[in-house]
């Protein structure tokens, strides 16, 4: 019996165009659904994703298409790369029209604004019945479509989903790891791409190693402190979801949400920056997401406080940065200390 099935991948960006191909790699059927005729059309024809991933060849067995009932019709494992803004709506389209067993995994790194639902959440409400996952690490597109040797994590709670996404994609430069804290891998690849802009605009404003040491580990506490909140498993944000996406993001100029930052640092406002980036940058939506949500929930977050004033009140980063950094001392303590100290 072969073990090659029917894969699909939702959304012709940088992420969803890597996922096919090394789906592909692996001797998978797998069709790639963007909702532009045109430029599935060109992809299909070219065998190149042009806009999104130039000079990235694509294989024979992945077939670019725009029509969303044929794209997933065949499919026990559909995978989500689709930017969180149309996420619910994209599942909406595709409900009536996948197999009842089929397995839908996430790579999507963001949360929905109305509702502060993560993608497993809106899976949940949406397609109840089916087992679900999701895909996350420190995974810049660019680089894994170079082959460059990259680990990413599959979080569910379903063992047979854990098993079919690390066997459907497993590569001898792309290793995956397993998870069940669902929550803390989605919300790693979510929450670090705030903390890019920061460390991107702290690089613009000059700052050298010491500050992008700080912000990141800073950041780290932050993260953790917000998701374990929710739910998740501080272990997480030890790992390849938590710091190890952090790390990478906050350092490459390949990511968008450190562009972002970057370009805010150099003055640079922040319509034009994202209109001009053409791609998503997930962690602004994100920003705006987490403070409303910090500050309902009372979890204490300096950096996103900080950043938010900057980013959507306009407010003088030197401003901002001397209020964190001259703060009351006695309340910056970096663990619990033991009784005694
Ligand atoms: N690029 C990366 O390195 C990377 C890595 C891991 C995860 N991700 C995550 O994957 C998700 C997608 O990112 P990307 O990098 O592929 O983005 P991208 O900007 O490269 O592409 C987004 C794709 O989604 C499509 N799209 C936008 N709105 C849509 C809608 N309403 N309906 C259908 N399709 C729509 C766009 O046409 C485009 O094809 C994001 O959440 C991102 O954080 C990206
Ligand atoms: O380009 P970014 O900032 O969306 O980051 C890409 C990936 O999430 C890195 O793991």
């Amino acid at each position: 019996m072969s073990h090659h099935q029917a894969i699909t991948v939702l959304g012709g960006g940088s992420f969803g165009t890597i996922i096919a191909n090394i789906a592909a790699e692996n001797g998978h059927q797998v069709r790639l659904w963007m909702r532009d005729a045109q430029q599935a059309e060109e992809v299909e024809k070219s065998r190149v994703n042009n806009r999104y991933m130039p000079d990235y060849p694509l294989l024979a067995n992945v077939e670019a298409c725009s029509d969303i009932g044929y794209a997933v019709a065949d499919s026990h494992l559909i995978f989500m790369a689709v930017p969180s803004k149309a996420f619910r709506q994209v599942l909406r389209q595709i409900k009536p029209c996948i197999q009842p067993e089929a397995q839908i995994v996430s790579t999507t790194k963001g949360i929905e604004s109305d509702s502060f639902k993560l993608m497993s959440q809106i899976m949940c409400e949406e397609l109840p019945d089916h087992p679900i996952g999701v895909l996350s690490g420190p995974n810049l597109a660019k680089e894994v479509a170079r082959r460059q040797l990259t680990a990413t994590v599959i979080a569910s709670n379903n063992p047979q989903v854990r098993a079919a996404v690390q066997r459907v994609l497993r590569r001898d430069y792309f290793r995956i790891y397993a998870n069940n804290d669902m929550y803390g891998v989605e919300l790693g690849g979510a929450l670090k791409n705030i903390y890019a802009i920061a460390t991107g605009m702290a690089a613009a404003l000059g700052m050298g190693e010491n500050t992008r040491s700080m912000l990141m580990t800073r950041s780290l506490a932050e993260m953790s402190r917000f998701a374990v909140c929710l739910g998740a498993n501080p272990l997480t944000f030890i790992g390849l979801a938590g710091v190890g996406d952090l790390a990478v993001t906050c350092m490459s100029p390949l990511s968008r949400n450190y562009r972002v930052g970057h370009a805010l640092g150099k003055g640079g406002s922040l319509g034009q920056i994202v209109e001009e980036l053409g791609e998503v940058a997930e962690g602004v939506g994100t920003l705006q997401i987490v403070k409303h949500w910090a500050t309902e929930l009372g979890v204490y977050m300096p950096l996103v406080d900080g950043l938010y004033e900057v980013v959507f009140n306009q407010r003088p980063v030197q401003q901002v940065v001397q209020a964190l950094m001259g703060g009351e001392q006695s309340s910056d303590v970096e663990f619990v200390l033991p009784r005694g100290n």
